[in-house]
């Protein structure tokens, strides 16, 4: 029998496939960023269509709302939007205790923000993302321009090994809200809930990427193309 073995983007595409059958008519829904939210931007478009579902969508960046709204759903700012019954998101990492980090594209920001203000919160994820502990991977801290490289150095002397985000082009990445990220390690050793307070409390920090105790389900597709779901 032949090993039915999907690609790292299947595994996505899958996941998302199956979150969107979480979604129910009159739902207000936001849209997460990422490869993995594109793909379930896509399949909520296709189900929106097939079904005549009606929905009212916020998104997290420019580049979902574009998107969205490329694919006719009606995207509306978040402050026009009641509360949203449910965010479906991807992930940079996450954990069996459902913490994760996010900002991998930029967006930790308003995606904080929208899941904060969201009754339900779904993370869609290939198989790669799900890992035992966060502990020594790279985490998005989003700074404000003004005083950033002493910001950096700072971090750089509690040992955090901070970098700026760069473009292509080698020039600091500016995200939608116009601030820079610092990339940082996640120390071996850390706690996650003081690493998050202690970067929340620095001067210059508008938001970090542990989304710590936000995250109510994850789907995780598999290489395998079985597809696991876990609740918190
Ligand atoms: O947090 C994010 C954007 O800020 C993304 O959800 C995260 O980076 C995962 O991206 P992808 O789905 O492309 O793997």
């Amino acid at each position: 029998m032949t090993e039915h073995v999907l690609t790292q983007d299947q595994q996505k595409q899958l996941a998302a496939q199956t979150a969107v059958q979480y979604i129910q008519d009159g739902d207000v829904v936001g849209l997460g960023t990422g490869s993995t939210a594109a793909h379930f931007v896509r399949a909520l478009s296709d189900r929106v269509q097939a079904e005549g579902l009606h929905l009212t969508c916020t998104t997290t960046s420019n580049r979902t709302t574009a998107l969205a709204q490329s694919l006719g759903l009606p995207v509306y700012p978040l402050e026009q939007v009641a509360t949203i019954d449910v965010t479906v998101d991807g992930a940079d990492q996450v954990d069996p205790a459902l913490n994760g980090i996010k900002g991998g594209g930029a967006a930790l920001l308003h995606e904080k923000v929208v899941a904060h203000n969201s009754k339900r919160n779904i993370w869609i994820t290939d198989e790669s993302k799900y890992q035992p502990k966060l502990n020594g991977y790279s985490l998005p801290v989003e700074v404000i321009q003004f005083g950033s490289e002493h910001l950096c150095k700072e971090l750089a002397a509690e040992g955090l090994a901070p970098h700026f985000r760069l473009t292509e082009n080698e020039t600091k990445l500016v995200t939608d809200s116009g601030n820079y990220i610092i990339d940082i390690k996640i120390p071996a050793e850390a706690s996650l809930t003081e690493l998050a307070a202690a970067l929340e409390m620095k001067v210059g920090v508008v938001e970090q990427g542990l989304f710590l105790n936000i995250c109510d389900q994850v789907i995780i597709g598999h290489a395998d193309g079985t597809v696991k779901t876990l609740t918190r």
